[in-house]
């Protein structure tokens, strides 16, 4: 047998406690989930830019280094951990920027246990937790030529830095004017067969005979960029995607009619006649599933495009009032670098070390993680965050906190 890990708070210089027994040394913490215990912390085995995880086992005594999914936190000069529901590690990041200071390490969740089964490996997966309700990423799906390209090209035009689009890839042929890496990854069969095997796509699907896929890191650059992430995929596509944590909108564009959806792919002319065959006979079933799967929260019929566009922003909630430059907010939480946290329900309560400033100070800022959304891969929405002023005993109980809370 391995020895446990042990962390031990020499003096707050060196470390401190996070109030549950949490402790770290230096730049780690240790948080233990049923068996294992999982050390966050100092900088990534192969690589400085990010921070760590290693997995102690106490059933085997071994230390297991994880396959870390998603976009990373950078190295900090501390952190504190608190597990939520048993599946996830809250990190709060000491000393970072206001919109970096919350990230999730996933470690149980729906999708770190699918991709468990994928690799076969130990798996971890990083989200970065987002205030409120951020705008969700938008699945488009709709049959071959109904016009999704175009409905989303109209709202990436008037919307610039609102939409980022997830650049899927494919094994398909580029059409004349397609540019590799813009609107698709044009790739190689194999390539893509080992990229799915190892875990790097969110879904995939066989569609007219290519295969497509949304790869992790498309949605997160999308993220990454603090836009909000456009899908074009088919309705298997979306169909995994519902069934992941990706919290998004779904809508399917339906023709106004099978002999107009026709008109529009020949008109297109990047299909040769037996390709156009293909795409009409899976129209059919691709329409019914897309009406009746229950998978869709809205169903928009592309009859006039003017009208269409205005149907599809409506339901987006950008209505005449929008500004085209918008931005969704991101606004960060300005958290104190010398903090003690510590959990009553679904309340972190945050608490300033040295409130040197005064009453008039925030000196205690709460997280409620109540309602959550989302998470890996992509952000994890939903945290709501106060601020009390003067706050003499910080875990004095939940109901002095209800009746001092106040938004931040
Ligand atoms: N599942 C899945 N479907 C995709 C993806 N990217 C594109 N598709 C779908 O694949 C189908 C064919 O796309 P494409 O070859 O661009 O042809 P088009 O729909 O006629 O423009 C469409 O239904 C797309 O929505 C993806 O990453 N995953
Ligand atoms: N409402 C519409 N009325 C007429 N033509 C349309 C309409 N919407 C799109 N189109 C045209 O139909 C063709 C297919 O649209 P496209 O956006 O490429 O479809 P998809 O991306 O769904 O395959 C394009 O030539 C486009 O200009």
């Amino acid at each position: 047998m391995g020895e446990t890990p042990a962390f031990c708070v020499d003096s707050p210089q060196n470390g401190f406690s996070n109030g549950f027994g949490l402790k770290s040394k230096g730049f780690e913490t240790s948080t233990d989930v049923g068996d294992k215990t999982f050390v966050i912390g100092g900088a990534n085995n192969d690589s400085a830019s990010s921070i760590g995880v290693q997995i102690f086992d106490k059933s085997t005594g071994n230390w297991v280094i994880p396959t870390v999914l998603g976009t990373k936190p950078k190295p900090c000069k501390g952190n504190s951990a608190v597990l939520l529901n048993e599946d996830r590690i809250m990190i709060i990041i000491r000393g970072s920027a206001p919109d970096d200071c919350i990230w999730f390490l996933e470690v149980d969740t729906k999708y770190v246990k699918d991709k468990k089964k994928v690799l076969g490996t130990e798996v971890v997966a990083w989200s970065k937790g987002v205030r409120g309700d951020a705008e969700k990423p938008v699945v488009i799906s709709g049959p071959s030529g109904v016009g999704k390209g175009t409905l989303i090209n109209m709202l990436m035009k008037e919307f610039p830095s609102m939409f980022g689009f997830s650049v899927s890839h494919t094994t398909r042929a580029p059409r004349g004017m397609e540019k590799n890496g813009v609107h698709y990854h044009f790739t190689e069969r194999s390539v893509m067969d080992k990229d799915i095997k190892d875990g790097k796509f969110l879904e995939f699907a066989s569609v007219h005979g290519n295969l497509y896929g949304t790869s992790i890191e498309a949605v997160e650059a999308v993220a990454d960029s603090g836009k909000r992430c456009i899908l074009d995929i088919d309705v298997q596509g979306a169909r995994s995607v519902r069934a992941s944590s990706l919290d998004a909108v779904f809508i399917f564009v339906c023709p106004p009619s099978m002999r107009k959806l026709e008109e529009r792919l020949r008109a297109r002319g990047t299909e040769t006649e037996e390709q156009i065959k293909k795409r009409l006979r899976n129209a059919k079933a691709e329409i019914e599933q897309g009406k009746s799967s229950g998978i869709f929260d809205h169903i928009l019929v592309n009859d006039n495009l003017d009208d269409c566009y205005e149907n599809l922003k409506e339901l987006l909630g950008l209505d005449g009032s929008t500004p085209t430059n918008h931005k969704p907010s991101s606004k960060g939480i300005d958290l104190p670098l010398n903090h003690l946290v510590s959990k009553i329900d679904n309340k972190i309560l945050i608490k300033r070390e040295t409130p040197e400033l005064g009453n008039a100070s925030k000196n205690l800022i709460v997280l409620d993680v109540s309602s959550l959304r989302g998470g890996a891969p992509g952000r994890t929405r939903g945290l709501n965050i106060y601020a009390i002023d003067s706050f003499s005993d910080g875990l004095n109980g939940i109901h002095k906190l209800s009746q001092r809370l106040q938004h931040y």
